[in-house]
């Protein structure tokens, strides 16, 4: 159009006119659904917010954003973790497989192994995001692999323990409430010890911060620690 004016169709269906300086550049369609978003010639907003939206639509809920994953909540059961999933994420660069939160496990785990340095993974977002559903999927893909007997590691049983830590941690320090049925009220530093081949040799589990005030007043729609349902449920 004329001057610095623009035609916009919006999604809505609408047609506006706008001036161009309020709009972001698009990418070329070869860019669409593009697995990390580093790559996009155009980094804008809008364009990560498409893309996130594509692949969503899609069924990918994982893409990179270079060295981080951005995971997209998709509420319901995918099922892109079960073991053939663990199996096949095992051993991969990462080009080779779709970005998967196994893929960040296993860089992880293989990192530490080559450079013999710690490793971190953190995972951050707003409460719902899924941290505590992909936190539970980075010590499900490590257990799986450092117990794998077909590569053989030998199972210590720990792999087991840290993963039964879990419920109780949850039934302790979860809660419904209005944004999340099983929302984590507390931070939890995770840390788990291998030994030089690869199996996992110890691992503790540093908690803080856990929202005190809510075992004698939670707001309306929301409720007390899981584990005020679950006693008397047991009848202890
Ligand atoms: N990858 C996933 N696949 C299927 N469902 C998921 C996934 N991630 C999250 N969810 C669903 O979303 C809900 C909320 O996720 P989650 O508890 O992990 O959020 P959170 O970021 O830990 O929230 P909070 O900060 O409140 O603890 C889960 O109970 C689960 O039903």
């Amino acid at each position: 159009m004329a001057g610095d004016k623009v035609h916009v169709h919006l999604m809505t269906g609408q047609d506006v006119v706008v001036s161009i300086n309020v709009t972001e550049k698009v990418n070329p369609p070869k860019f669409e659904k593009v697995e990390d978003m580093a790559d996009l010639g155009y980094l804008n907003e809008a364009s990560v917010v498409h893309n996130l939206k594509q692949r969503y639509a899609a069924q990918a809920i994982y893409t990179y954003s270079g060295l981080f994953l951005v995971a997209v909540n998709p509420y319901y059961d995918l099922q892109i973790y079960g073991h053939e999933f663990v199996m096949a994420y095992r051993n991969k660069k990462r080009t080779e497989m779709m970005p998967h939160i196994f893929a960040i496990a296993d860089a992880a785990f293989h990192d530490m192994l080559h450079t013999k340095e710690n490793q971190s993974i953190l995972i951050t977002g707003e409460s719902g995001a899924g941290k505590t559903e992909n936190t539970k999927k980075v010590i499900q893909y490590l257990t799986a692999i450092a117990g794998d007997k077909s590569t053989g590691n030998v199972s210590s049983g720990l792999e087991q323990q840290v993963l039964s830590a879990n419920p109780i941690l949850e039934s302790f320090g979860n809660a419904q409430t209005i944004r999340n049925n099983n929302s984590s009220r507390f931070g939890k530093f995770i840390r788990i010890e291998f030994n030089a081949a690869g199996q996992i040799a110890g691992a503790n589990i540093e908690w803080y911060l856990l929202e005190k005030p809510r075992v004698t007043h939670q707001s309306r729609l929301e409720r007390n620690y899981h584990i005020f349902y679950q006693l008397p449920r047991t009848g202890c």
